[in-house]
């Protein structure tokens, strides 16, 4: 039996086969030329290879439902188009190898769908996955992007990209592990949301072979090859645990009946229409950026308050908070960020972009108005990234003019958290996003395994930075409030949307430090109510005091775990 040590992102024990993520095709060499074959045997190799690609995924496409359908069936149909095909043959009638051909053809027929825009424009990143699959067949390896089988697996990847969670079948991937990627990485927060249990930064994962049993252990973050039975045993009983946690009732209070609403964090009108069925009480994060990923060219104003409108409609009389687009670092948007930039986590990012691309948030500001035009929900808006009281004062001012009466600012980078209280002056509300504030209080890539432990919430630093918030909220308020959600146009609260919510001790000690609503993965909402329940705000006072006081995370993280038994009970 050996044992891989990682970072637990996402509890839950687990036993199943593994299933390794195939590693990114490499670009066949430019040079590359055929030889020993004839014309008419590499055009036959090309033809033959791309027939196969397209009867794999017309096969998956039968098997999908609803939108992975609709994009398998779409790339099934690009793998016969008669123009990458045509486009290729001709290369390699020049002598250029079959492989290196339909590559160079994947690339200008991508170009040329670019140029057209709109619909034909969106189409492009089906072609290049095209290309990388027929190139992977015709060299006899797995094809790229999320394997598929006819049983549930453990799926074991270097680390995940936004775009994969398209094509990831919950009822097949039973659990996520991965050798790089930290606890704030997409993989974490795909895991979460999911409600798949997960590890990440568990070196060594990727050499285990494809079909071997492991044990996964999501909160000790813990992989086990060749599980024996204490493993299935403990498998079995975190089944039944998760089973008898039940779903969120929608209300979420104290023991002494402090109202905390808990919200859910969303990427689509789909997701939303989930968290609602969860019970969420409204959204207290809409990643906009994820509506439009894959996407080369900006989506138009009706796009855009298409897509919002569904999100809306899933929450009538709700509250639902929406932030404008946040391109950049790990979610980059052709359309708006810079592939070349040195460092793209400290770069144009986020609400920066409207520096080098003035415009496009205007654009957005007007689709949310249009989209909120008419329906009953509270809408809010936040802006990612701000860094100073400037930008706060801008965004608001933007706001204003496409008549959207909740302006909001995302807490995420530490002179934010410092200057809450001039900041809170300028705009209604601040939103925690505790994924990015760790990252850059602690000077540690979110995507990074190796920095995972510094890559922690419970970092006395960031602990300090949220108290700091909701001291610059009392400041700008004029005065401490005693409890309660404040109404938007003049409370200045301070919710926190970072994964931080989703882990039941931090939530519980977030509210203790007076934050009033929490937003997370409609999959967390049940733990979370159910730990925040068996504590008054006193309870939750007096763990937060203990988390501040602690000199270490580890030490913050076991006192007031300590405190609060019910996580024992619950398995959690
Ligand atoms: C919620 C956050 O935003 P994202 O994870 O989308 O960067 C955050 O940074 O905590
Ligand atoms: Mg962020």
């Amino acid at each position: 039996m050996s044992t891989f040590t990682g970072v637990g992102v996402s509890p839950g024990r687990i036993v199943g086969p593994v299933r390794q993520m195939p590693r990114p095709v490499a670009e066949p060499s430019a040079r590359e030329k055929w030889s020993n074959t004839t014309v008419d045997e590499e055009t036959a190799r090309l033809k033959a290879a791309a027939k196969n690609v397209q009867a794999e995924l017309q096969q998956r496409a039968d098997a999908a439902t609803g939108d992975s359908r609709a994009v398998l069936e779409a790339t099934a149909m690009m793998a016969a188009d008669p123009m990458l095909l045509k486009s290729a043959n001709a290369l390699i009638v020049a002598g250029t190898s079959a492989e290196r051909s339909v590559w160079e053809a994947g690339s200008q027929v991508a170009d040329m769908l670019r140029g057209l825009g709109g619909y034909m424009a969106e189409r492009t990143q089906d072609v290049l996955d095209v290309r990388s699959r027929i190139v992977a067949e015709l060299r006899g390896l797995q094809a790229p992007g999320i394997p598929t089988a006819d049983h549930p697996f453990v799926l074991a990847a270097e680390d995940l990209a936004p775009a994969d969670t398209a094509t990831l079948n919950p009822e097949l991937v039973i659990a996520l592990i991965t050798s790089s990627g930290g606890p704030q990485s997409h993989t974490a927060i795909l895991a979460r949301a999911l409600g798949l249990p997960a590890v990440v930064a568990a070196r060594g994962v990727e050499t285990i072979d494809d079909g071997t049993e492991v044990f996964v252990d999501g909160a000790a973050g813990t992989v086990l090859a060749g599980p024996g039975d204490a493993e299935r045993t403990a498998a079995a009983i975190w089944a039944e645990q998760a089973r008898s946690l039940g779903s969120y009732s929608g209300t979420c209070t104290t023991k002494d009946g402090h109202r905390i609403p808990l919200l859910a964090n969303v990427g689509s009108g789909a997701d939303a229409r989930k968290a609602a069925d969860a019970g969420a009480e409204g959204v207290g994060l809409l990643r906009t950026e994820f509506c439009f990923l894959n996407r080369d060219t900006e989506p138009t104003v009706e796009e855009q308050s298409a897509a919002y409108r569904e999100v809306f409609d899933a929450f009538p009389a709700c509250k639902v908070v929406i932030r404008t687009l946040d391109a950049g670092a790990d979610k980059p948007l052709p359309f708006l960020t810079d592939a070349s930039e040195p460092n793209p986590a400290l770069g144009v990012r986020g609400y920066r972009t409207e520096l080098s691309t003035p415009g496009v948030l205007d654009r957005q500001l007007k689709a949310i108005s249009e989209a909120a035009d008419g329906a009953t929900t509270d809408v809010w808006v936040m802006a990612p990234m701000i860094s100073t009281a400037e930008e706060a004062q801008h965004f608001a001012e933007s706001c204003a003019a496409a008549g959207l009466k909740v302006p909001g600012v995302m807490v995420e980078v530490p002179s934010a958290a410092l200057t809450a209280g001039a900041i809170l002056q300028r705009v209604n509300f601040a939103s925690i996003g505790t994924n990015d504030l760790t990252q850059y209080v602690m000077a540690a890539d979110r995507q990074l395994g190796p920095l995972a432990a510094l890559n922690d919430p419970w970092q006395p630093a960031v602990l300090q930075l949220i108290r700091q918030t909701v001291a610059g909220a009392e400041t700008a308020r004029g005065g401490k409030r005693s409890s309660g959600e404040p109404n938007g146009d003049n409370g200045k609260s301070v919710g926190v949307c970072g994964e931080a919510a989703a882990d039941p001790a931090l939530a519980v000690v977030l509210v203790g430090l007076g934050v009033t609503s929490l937003s997370m993965s409609s999959r967390a909402l049940a733990a979370v109510a159910a730990v925040i329940g068996s504590v008054s705000l006193t309870d939750a006072q007096g763990l937060a005091q203990q988390a501040l006081a602690a000199p270490t995370a580890i030490e913050a993280r076991t006192a007031v775990r300590a405190g609060l038994p019910i996580l024992t009970t619950l398995g959690l």
